[in-house]
């Protein structure tokens, strides 16, 4: 049976998530939501889930309770083959890149193109190539082991394959970490120019605060097992839970506002 996705329903959507590891409960009773073309930056404590959430969203851990929606569409009562369509719409960056350090930078971003598109190979050479340009990397980067790149390099070959397939949801884990400031800067624009050029829906877990001021339209906190909050950034701040008033109040905080968002401190407190 074909799948037809539909396209007004959430992108992401998961109600009532049971998550645990034997009698440990990382979620309880967890909603979370992310609309069209949003970019919705993850936050939450050391440990507090985020990473196993996400594991949770991209199926690689099943929940022990609730559902995780795709456009609508359950998960679970999915054909192995329906599962593999919303696989490809989903594109995912891990942490440092994870990419094969025997194969070039375009060996990379072929292997999604190789395992889920039929095309011939001088067309995935040239998709590649495009996808290289498109984050930003010279043209000379193709024929690069991952050992030859900088670290932000690295950051970008790995989203060039996230986007290999042309995805309409990427997921992103702490795409920033390890960057100089001028460089998770750079990374930010990026994501914020590729949203606009392929209409892309993003979730990021991130420590960054500078990310979240600049690019994140929405910022979900996951505290006390759940999701406490999932707003704008105004909001999120003016919401009274002692783990949002530390990390929202400390010092690099109150240095990302005054890099530049000025009008979101004033909108909060106004
Ligand atoms: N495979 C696993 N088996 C058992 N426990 C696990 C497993 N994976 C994660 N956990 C536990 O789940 C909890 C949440 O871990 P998770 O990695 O999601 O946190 P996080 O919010 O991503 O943390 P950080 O910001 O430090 O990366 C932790 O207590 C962790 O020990």
């Amino acid at each position: 049976m074909s799948l037809t996705l539909d396209m007004t329903a959430p992108p992401v959507e998961a109600r009532g998530i049971l998550s645990q590891f034997g009698p440990n409960v990382i979620h309880e009773n967890l909603d979370f939501r992310v609309n069209n073309r949003e970019i919705v930056g993850l936050v939450g404590g050391s440990g507090s889930g985020k990473s196993v959430l996400m594991n949770t969203l991209l199926g690689l851990k099943q929940q022990e309770g609730g559902v995780v929606r795709y456009y609508g569409q359950d998960r679970r009562e999915l054909t192995p083959e329906q599962r593999q369509s919303i696989n490809n719409q989903i594109g995912v960056l891990f942490q440092g890149g994870a990419l094969f350090s025997s194969l070039t930078v375009r060996e990379n971003i072929m292997v999604p193109l190789r395992q889920h598109a039929d095309l011939p190979l001088k067309l995935m050479r040239s998709l590649a190539d495009m996808k290289i340009h498109m984050v930003g990397l010279p043209a000379t980067a193709a024929t690069l082991f991952p050992s030859d790149l900088s670290g932000g390099m690295k950051k970008r070959a790995g989203l060039a394959r996230a986007l290999a397939l042309d995805p309409s949801i990427l997921y992103l884990d702490e795409p920033t970490a390890g960057l100089d400031p001028i460089g998770a800067s750079a990374f930010d624009e990026l994501i914020l120019g590729l949203r606009e050029a392929m209409d892309l829906t993003v979730i990021m877990i991130t420590h960054d605060l500078d990310s979240l001021f600049r690019i994140c339209d929405r910022v979900a906190v996951l505290v006390d097992k759940h999701i406490a909050i999932n707003d704008s950034l105004p909001n999120v701040m003016a919401y009274d839970h002692p783990w949002v008033a530390e990390y929202f109040g400390g010092e690099r905080a109150r240095a990302a506002l005054n890099a530049g968002v000025k009008d979101i401190v004033s909108e909060s407190r106004g």
